[in-house]
């Protein structure tokens, strides 16, 4: 079979005046692991949420391994974690994961996936007496126990520490090196740079980057080069061919470039720079800049 796991054609969701989702288009393919990141109110969940048919799209069409969601979701190919809800407070973590092994048509050993997931430690403790963190390891075991194709997986580390969300990451390793196809949303840029194939960029609900982090890291064009020159010539500095822009810090200049190569061969030829380096923007700035401008609609 050639379907996609993912496609989303056209989808659009309105909320009165506001288009939280507006014309969005994606393929995702089978064994992808792909970050949907955005800042608040970009659209993630809403994409989500209408990708696994809880909401209904006012355009557009989703398709799950070539059929709609709820045909998907009944095969029990698909496991999701939400940001909240679906936790029953006086079950134990333990049964909660046994209950939905049991509504599964194919379920994993619920022993295995509670040492997955890390619930194993809390496993007969009542759920309303666990923490945030604790709570998405519950949600994460059960979007694992059906033993999915498709991961869906809507900020999982919210409320998780840091040594917990490491954790986390790691048992996520090992789940998609098992070929899963795993879509997550989040707002941790390093989350999306460690451990996603593939960053699609939301803002205002339309889709302004896709690709992997060094894609998106080489959209935003240009490197800087550092160097020490006391008493520079600033003027001079920003005329240099392949130069953009110029900031100071006492003795060190730095020169925002469009060609680095260029303007590095002039400084170094007309001027007595040194301790010179040369750096890529990162992902953060990236973000800043494609998220920044004309960002409310
Ligand atoms: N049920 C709703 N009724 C009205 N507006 C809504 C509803 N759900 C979402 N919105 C609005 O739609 C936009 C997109 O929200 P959404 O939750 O999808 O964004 P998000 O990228 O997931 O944000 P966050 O990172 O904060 O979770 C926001 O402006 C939000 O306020």
């Amino acid at each position: 079979m050639t379907n996609a796991a993912v496609q989303l054609t056209g989808l659009t969701k309105r909320f009165g005046a506001l288009t939280a989702v507006d014309g969005l288009d994606l393929t995702i393919r089978r064994g992808e692991v792909v970050a949907l990141l955005g800042p608040n109110g970009a659209g993630k969940s809403t994409t989500i949420d209408m990708l696994l048919g809880l909401l209904r799209p006012d355009e557009g069409t989703v398709l799950l391994d070539g059929q709609a969601p709820a045909k998907a979701i009944a095969k029990g190919t698909v496991g999701a974690l939400l940001q909240s809800g679906g936790l029953l407070p006086d079950l134990t973590a333990g049964e909660t994961v046994r209950l939905t092994a049991a509504l599964q048509q194919r379920s994993r050993p619920v022993r295995e996936v509670l040492e997955r997931a890390g619930v194993a430690e809390f496993a007969n403790q009542r759920v309303g007496g666990l923490s945030g963190g604790q709570q998405q390891r519950i949600r994460f075991a059960m979007a694992l126990v059906a033993d999915p194709d498709l991961l869906v997986l809507d900020e999982p580390t919210t409320g998780m520490d840091v040594e917990t969300r490491r954790g986390f990451w790691t048992t996520m390793r090992q789940e998609t090196a098992q070929g899963r196809t795993v879509l997550f949303a989040t707002h941790y840029l390093d989350e999306a740079d460690a451990y996603a194939d593939r960053i699609v960029l939301l803002r205002a609900g339309q889709v302004i980057a896709d690709g992997t982090a060094a894609q998106i890291k080489a959209a935003v064009t240009g490197r800087t080069i550092r160097a020490t020159l006391p008493g520079a010539d600033l003027v001079g500095l920003a005329a240099l061919p392949g130069v953009d822009r110029v900031e100071t810090r006492g003795d060190v200049v730095m020169l925002h470039c469009d060609d680095s190569d260029t303007a590095l061969r002039s400084l170094l030829g007309t001027t007595d720079a040194r301790d010179v380096e040369v750096t890529a923007r990162n992902l953060e700035d990236a973000f800043i800049a494609l998220t920044a401008a004309g960002s409310s609609k």
